[in-house]
């Protein structure tokens, strides 16, 4: 079945492509400010619904051209990754700015948070219909199927200095990642420990995610939790 991985993250491309799968990429811009006292479970299952319907809004928009380079059904993959600090209410996102960022390092110094990663398969298939009034049948999609999975892993920080906080924001790596760093870069030095799926805390579980397409294309899987 194709694929369109919906997602403007160069590392969730990545980790896809190490997997061998073909697929495309769609990239799409949604608004991801939590709301007042969204816990992280719903935070983080309304990001990765909104970034599947963003994904059907802009195929459905498209030329019948991009249709057909797509075999319908196909399969949308959107994710979202967060931190939730020990508290288990408070939401780590990208920083917006400098101070931003400090005041989520000040609380992860010394500590131990969750990185959580939301994936969501949805299945879609291309209806066309004719309208007597149009010339051109007219075409949308229809959601046929639609799975998620939310996979947690903890990670411990070393005690952070206001000098290391300063020297890794002028770094420019933490600015468009979850909690403001990136383990795969500078930010590994950072963490002594993890508990759980590296490539989750990264952007994507991998292992998990492939199970889910994998559930979602052939019909058996244990650890998926329907919507
Ligand atoms: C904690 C952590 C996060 N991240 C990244 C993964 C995600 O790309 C990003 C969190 O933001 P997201 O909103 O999950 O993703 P995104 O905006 O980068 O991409 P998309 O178009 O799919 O919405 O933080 C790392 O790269 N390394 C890390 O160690």
């Amino acid at each position: 079945m194709d694929i369109v991985l919906a997602s403007g993250s160069p590392r969730r491309r990545e980790l896809l492509e190490r997997a061998q799968l073909d697929f495309t990429i769609l990239s799409v811009d949604i608004d991801e400010t939590p709301l007042d006292n969204e816990s992280p479970t719903d935070y983080i299952e309304r990001m990765v619904e909104t970034k599947a319907n963003a994904a059907i809004q802009q195929l459905s928009d498209t030329s019948q051209a991009d249709h057909d380079s797509l075999t319908s059904p196909f399969m949308i993959l959107t994710s979202d990754t967060i931190g939730v600090l020990s508290d288990g209410k408070t939401v780590l996102v990208k920083p917006v700015d400098r101070e931003h960022a400090y005041s989520m390092w000040q609380r992860m110094s010394d500590n131990v948070h969750e990185v959580w990663t939301a994936v969501q398969a949805t299945q879609v298939q291309l209806l066309t219909k004719a309208e007597p009034s149009k010339a051109k049948p007219t075409q949308c999609l229809q959601i046929i199927n639609q799975q998620r999975i939310t996979e947690r892993t903890e990670v411990t920080f070393i005690p952070l200095t206001t000098q290391m906080m300063s020297d890794y924001w002028n770094s420019g790596e933490p600015a468009d990642k979850a909690g403001g760093y990136g383990i795969q870069g500078l930010g590994a030095t950072w963490v002594s420990r993890i508990n759980g799926s590296y490539t989750n805390v990264v952007g994507l579980p991998l292992a998990q995610t492939l199970a889910l397409i994998k559930e979602m294309t052939e019909g058996s899987m244990d650890t998926v939790n329907p919507l």
